[in-house]
């Protein structure tokens, strides 16, 4: 359980009565997660997701609450920060920035079928389309700008194999993203982190996507892949699994189509999608923080998925 901050009862209800939710039923600190600390919260006002924030500033933090605010006044079924009585929702809770966003319905679809990956594609191109006229900048502080500080730090804890890989995939990460077929992608604000854990269903009804922690301003491509990458792929050997991702790339494009840019670059973009992950659990493996109770996510899921990417790249969309 990743509770790296206790939130007291007394924390609670002070926080409720700023937002005059009524009283606080119950308090429960949510295992699972490895970013920031997570309450459900249930009061007299509703089921809600109280967040504090452990890494993120409060500087960082107005960009992802408005983007589901925005979102979620757009209908895409995202958790909905609640405000005070002036209107923020970005507050404080036992010295740490938090959040207290609505609970969503439904439960995580682990073993994903074709149809929950359609699912998922189209509600993903629905959200970047959402997205278009969303105001506040902020790049995806987990892209490539990270990538290259983060290589460094990490390698020496890499065998001389994976480190020839991870470097050379860094490099051409760095080519392709000063070409022109680069520069053409479409961009917005995105998830960056729609995993199987991220999204909510009921049966086949995509119910919600949560944890925007990760968002930024990139590529809408960069996203298609994150999913590509989790969704649409047999977890112990990392490999392609086409009917899903089929169904995944149907369903996007059946609410917005793919550019040529977009067509020509997806098997590279599918290389950065593991790239990514592969770097951040390397981070959170070898350079851990404390918490409380806290299982690192396996590094070496990425670096497989990598080397399939590299090895077997799709068919084009
Ligand atoms: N708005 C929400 N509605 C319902 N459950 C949520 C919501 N936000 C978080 N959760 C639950 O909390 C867990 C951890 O949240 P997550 O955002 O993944 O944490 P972290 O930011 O630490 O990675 C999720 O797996 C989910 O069960
Ligand atoms: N999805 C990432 C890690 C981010 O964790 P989350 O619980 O916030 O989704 C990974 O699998 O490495």
């Amino acid at each position: 359980m990743a509770v790296f901050t206790v939130v007291s009862n007394k924390e609670a209800r002070d926080l409720l009565r700023r937002l005059q939710l009524g009283k606080l039923l119950a308090l429960t600190g949510i295992e699972g997660g490895i970013e920031n600390t997570n309450y459900f919260v249930s009061c007299e006002g509703g089921e809600f997701v109280l967040t504090l924030f452990e890494r993120l500033t409060a500087e960082q933090l107005p960009f992802y609450l408005h983007l589901m605010q925005h979102l979620a006044r757009a209908g895409i079924p995202v958790p909905d920060p609640q405000p005070d009585r002036r209107g923020a929702i970005l507050h404080q809770v036992a010295g740490k920035p938090a959040a207290l966003a609505t609970r969503l319905r439904g439960k995580s679809q682990l073993a994903p079928q074709a149809a929950h990956c359609a699912a998922v594609g189209a509600m993903l191109a629905r959200m970047h389309l959402a997205g278009r006229d969303y105001e506040r900048q902020q790049p995806n502080l987990r892209g490539l700008a990270w990538w290259n500080e983060t290589v460094p730090v990490v390698l020496p804890h890499l065998n001389a194999q994976q480190a020839t890989l991870l470097q050379s995939e860094l490099a051409y990460q760095n080519h392709v993203a000063a070409g022109s077929d680069y520069a053409a992608l479409p961009r917005g604000p995105v998830h960056a982190d729609l995993f199987r854990d991220n999204v909510m269903f009921d049966g086949e009804e995509l119910t919600g996507l949560f944890d925007f922690y990760f968002a930024g301003v990139d590529t809408w491509l960069f996203d298609l892949a994150v999913c590509l990458n989790d969704w649409c792929i047999d977890l112990p050997t990392g490999r392609h699994v086409a009917e899903r991702a089929d169904a995944l790339l149907a369903a996007y494009q059946g609410v917005r189509a793919l550019t040529a840019a977009e067509r020509a670059l997806l098997p590279a973009m599918l290389r950065a999608g593991a790239l990514r992950f592969w770097i951040s659990r390397l981070w959170d493996y070898h350079l851990p923080r404390e918490a409380s109770l806290l299982t690192p996510h396996d590094p070496t899921h990425f670096e497989r998925v990598l080397r399939e990417r590299v090895a077997h790249p799709p068919a084009q969309a």
